[in-house]
C-alpha cells in the first residue's frame, strides 16, 4: 500500500472492502428488516467459531473509497448495517457521516474491542471473551447480543447485560455449529430469564446471504 493510500485509510476516507450486498438483515432486533450490508476487512478478535473467517486479513480486501461505497449502497436501501470483519479498527467517522447526509441510517455490528467512532442510528454490540469491549463502547450499545456456544456463555451474557444501558436490548444467538444442542438451552433460559430475547441467524435458514 503506497503512503497516500495509507494516509486516506487512516483517516476513515478509505476503507478495505471486502464485500457488499443488498439482503434481510437475519439477525437481532432488526430481523426480517431490508438492508444494505458493508463488510469491511479486518479483525483480530479470533473467536474459534466465526463464520467470516475470510474477513480477518485486512491486507487481502482493496482499500475502496468511501464515497464509491456510499454511492453505491444508496441505489439499494436507506438501511446500511456495517459489519467485518471487526469495523471499529477503522475510523467509522468519515463514512457514516456521508451516509446520514444521504439520508441512510446507520447500523453497526460490532465486538466493542476497539475505540468508538462513527455516528451510529443503531449500535449493535457482541462481546468477546477474547477481547473484551472497551468500556466507553458499553454505554452506545441500543442492542447486546451474546453469541451462545457453550453452557458457560450464559454467566458471560449475564456479566455483559450488567454494563449496557436500562434501555439496551438484550439477545441471546446460538453458536451455528452448536445450534441443535444451544437453541434448545436458550430457549429454556429465555422462559426462565425473561429480559432475554432469542435470536437466530435467520439468512442462514433461509439461504441468503
Ligand atoms: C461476523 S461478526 C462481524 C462484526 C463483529 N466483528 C462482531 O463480532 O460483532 C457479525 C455477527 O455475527 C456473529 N457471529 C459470528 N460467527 C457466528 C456463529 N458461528 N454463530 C452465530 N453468530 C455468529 C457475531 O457475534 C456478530 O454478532
Ligand atoms: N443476512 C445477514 N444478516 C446479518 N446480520 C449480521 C450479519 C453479519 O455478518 O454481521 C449478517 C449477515 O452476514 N447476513
Ligand atoms: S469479532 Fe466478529 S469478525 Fe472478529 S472473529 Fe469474532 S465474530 Fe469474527
Ligand atoms: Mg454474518
Amino acid at each position: 500500500m503506497d503512503t497516500n493510500t495509507k494516509e486516506l485509510v487512516n483517516q476513515g476516507k478509505m476503507l478495505p472492502l471486502m464485500e457488499a450486498f443488498y439482503t434481510i438483515q437475519g439477525e437481532g432486533y432488526h430481523t426480517g428488516k431490508a438492508a444494505y450490508f458493508i463488510r469491511v476487512g479486518g479483525c483480530d478478535v479470533g473467536c474459534h467459531w466465526c463464520d467470516v473467517k475470510e474477513s480477518w486479513n485486512a491486507e487481502l480486501h482493496p482499500p475502496t473509497s468511501v464515497e464509491t461505497i456510499v454511492e453505491n449502497a444508496k441505489k439499494y436501501s436507506d438501511t446500511i448495517v456495517i459489519t467485518g470483519g471487526e469495523p471499529l479498527m477503522w475510523s467509522m467517522d468519515y463514512l457514516t457521516n456521508l451516509l446520514q447526509k444521504n439520508n441512510m441510517k446507520t447500523h453497526i455490528e460490532t465486538s466493542g474491542a476497539y475505540s468508538f467512532s462513527g455516528k451510529w442510528d443503531w449500535f449493535c454490540l457482541s462481546p468477546k471473551k477474547t477481547k473484551l469491549p472497551l468500556d466507553e463502547v458499553y454505554n452506545e450499545a441500543d442492542e447486546l447480543k451474546m453469541i451462545i456456544h457453550n453452557k458457560s456463555d450464559f454467566d458471560f451474557a449475564e456479566q455483559q447485560a450488567a454494563k449496557v444501558s436500562e434501555k439496551c436490548e438484550l439477545f441471546l444467538q446460538p453458536e451455528w455449529s452448536k445450534k441443535e444442542k444451544m437453541t434448545s438451552e436458550i430457549v429454556d433460559y429465555v422462559m426462565k430469564n425473561s429480559k432475554w430475547k432469542i435470536s437466530l441467524q435467520t439468512h442462514k435458514y433461509l439461504n441468503i446471504p
